[in-house]
C-alpha cells in the first residue's frame, strides 16, 4: 500500500518540481501543459498513458486542443505520494 508523503519528505518532493501548484482543498498538484497543436498534446498524453499503465498510476486530466490540464494525486493514499512526484517529473521531461 502506497503512503501519502508528509512533513519534510513532502516539502522536499514539492520543492523538486517546477510549475506545479497545490490544489486548494485537496492534497493534489496541478499543472496546465501547452503544446504546439493537438498532435503534440496527444503525443504527450500517449506517452504518459504508457507510463501510467506501467506504474498502475493514472493522472486526472482534461484536454482541449493543445492544452492538457493535469491533476495528480494518489487515490489509494488519499494524498500525494512518490508516484505523483515521479509522474510529474516524467511529464515535465516529455512536455
Ligand atoms: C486498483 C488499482 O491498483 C488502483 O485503483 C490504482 C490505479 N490507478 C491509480 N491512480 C492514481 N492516481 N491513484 C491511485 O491510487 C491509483 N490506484
Amino acid at each position: 500500500m502506497v503512503k501519502a508523503l508528509s512533513g519534510a519528505a513532502r516539502e522536499n518532493a514539492l520543492a523538486s518540481l517546477s510549475g506545479w501548484e497545490q490544489v486548494e482543498g485537496r492534497d493534489a498538484i496541478r499543472k496546465i501543459f501547452q503544446f504546439r497543436d493537438f498532435n503534440a498534446a496527444f503525443g504527450f498524453m500517449s506517452r504518459v498513458a504508457l507510463l501510467a499503465e506501467k506504474m498502475d498510476h493514472h493522472p486526472e486530466w482534461f484536454n482541449v486542443y493543445n492544452k492538457v490540464d493535469v491533476t495528480l494525486s494518489t487515490h489509494d493514499a488519499d494524498g500525494l505520494s512518490e508516484r505523483d512526484i515521479k509522474m510529474a517529473k516524467a511529464m515535465d521531461a516529455w512536455a
